[in-house]
């Protein structure tokens, strides 16, 4: 049998340690890789078998989500959840008011849980929910960052319902963490934790057409309400919500579309897909040719479209000063099965097979917008963040590492 030496001098954490040489008794091809995590680390150690195991985790992954409300978020996090598999669910036993999504990878914590002013407060103070001053970013900051380091925390929960701040919830540091709500890239302590974040900018005209269909349909508001709603917050919304997008690594931008002169139906979108240049852990996805330009029609044989058609645009372009690429897409599919012919002419998807895409996007063809831009660039941020992720694990178990066979 091999005997194999594993020294590891890399700590990810300084609350976990190892002495080194770790000496055990391994197949003749296996070695093994000592990570480190403060509180999954479990020590152990089998005598007379001269055996010894440490089995730690990496760190938690920390994703930021921003959008305003009304904007897809939610949406946008079923989507990446199914990417990483298993169902998101609230805390088990918890409070049936409770925002957060846990699943197997991934802990989804909705950031309005840091509303440092209740709803009657707000109101007293005549401030709205976007206002830095309705927020506690210590708390957030303090907790994410805790989390991230693998500790557990008591956080607060807002309780939509009643509009009061409820006892808090215990959350476990997962592997995975998204932050996702008005905030995650406002405060710059906060935004210095995420290792990738995303800004749904979706403009106004697609943003009321949403609010009408969700508020008036499901929610019984009136038309003048969701209008005075809108306008209420717009001040606000646009002096700390939008700026977050400067910050952002990924954009998916929702605007109205460019194939019908003149449209005020707002059911036909053109979405954006901008993508920063030399973010760690993160390329492009591309059209054809890396860096090219390109315009796309790719309706006729193979794919089947009706009025007015499908057009995809690819480029490098400048985002707030950054190098970006964006892949575009105006239109939406008619057969969704048929989206296989377009995956197939994209590159750097991350996928693990031929056709992931198009598998993710039948899965929930019920999701808003699974047959425009807006589900296609959501599935593929998604399996963007899950290559991130492994990436970024394969990084942390690639520490020092010598073998020695005996
Ligand atoms: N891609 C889309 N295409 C069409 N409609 C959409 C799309 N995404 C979201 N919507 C509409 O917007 C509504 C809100 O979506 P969702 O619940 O995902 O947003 P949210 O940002 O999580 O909202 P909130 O913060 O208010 O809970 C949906 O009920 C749907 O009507
Ligand atoms: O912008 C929002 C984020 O979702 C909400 O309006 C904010 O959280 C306040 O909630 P409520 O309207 O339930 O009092």
């Amino acid at each position: 049998m091999a005997v194999s030496t594993v020294y590891t001098t890399h700590s990810l954490n300084s609350s976990c340690s190892i002495s080194s040489p770790t000496r055990t008794q391994l197949g003749s091809h296996q070695r093994q890789v000592v990570f480190y995590r403060s509180s999954s680390c479990r020590g152990r150690s089998s005598r007379g078998r001269s055996v010894s195991v440490i089995t730690c985790s990496t760190d938690t992954v920390v994703i930021g989500l921003a959008a305003d409300s009304g904007c897809g978020k939610s949406t946008f996090m079923r989507r990446l959840t199914s990417v990483f598999g298993g169902a998101a669910e609230p805390p088990k036993g918890g409070n049936p008011d409770s925002n957060t999504l846990i699943s197997d990878m991934t802990t989804v914590i909705c950031l309005d849980d840091y509303h440092s002013l209740d709803r009657y407060g707000r109101k007293e103070k005549g401030v709205t929910a976007l206002d830095p001053r309705a927020n506690n970013f210590d708390l957030m900051y303090e907790q994410v960052k805790a989390l991230k380091e693998g500790k557990a925390v008591d956080k607060p929960i807002y309780n939509h319902v009643t509009g009061l701040l409820d006892p808090p919830e215990l959350i476990q540091p997962p592997k995975i963490l998204v932050i996702e709500g008005l905030h995650p890239m406002f405060d710059a302590r906060v935004r210095e934790l995420l290792d990738f974040s995303i800004y749904l900018d979706i403009s106004n005209e697609v943003k009321f057409a949403w609010k009408i269909q969700r508020d008036m349909a499901e929610r019984g508001h009136s038309l003048e309400s969701i209008k005075a709603s809108i306008e209420a917050r717009k001040p606000d919304f646009d002096a700390f919500i939008d700026p977050q997008k400067q910050y952002a690594d990924a954009v998916i931008e929702v605007l109205p579309t460019q194939l019908i002169p003149d449209d005020n139906e707002g059911k036909v979108l053109r979405v954006k897909l901008v993508m920063k240049e030399g973010v760690k852990h993160f390329s492009p996805v591309y059209l054809f040719d890396e860096g090219s330009t390109i315009s796309w029609i790719p309706c006729g044989r193979k794919l089947t479209c009706s009025y007015p058609g499908i057009k995809f645009a690819y480029g490098p372009d400048s985002y707030f000063s950054h190098e970006v690429s964006v892949l575009e897409m105006d239109g939406q599919f008619d057969r969704l099965d048929e989206l296989i012919y377009v995956e197939s002419h994209l590159s750097n998807l991350s996928t693990k097979f031929y056709g992931e895409v198009t598998q993710q996007m039948l899965k929930h063809a019920d999701f808003p917008g699974s047959n425009n831009g807006t589900g296609l660039f959501q599935t593929i941020v998604g399996l963007k963040i899950r290559d991130l992720y492994e990436q970024i694990v394969a990084s942390k178990a690639a520490v020092p590492v010598e073998a020695t066979k005996a």
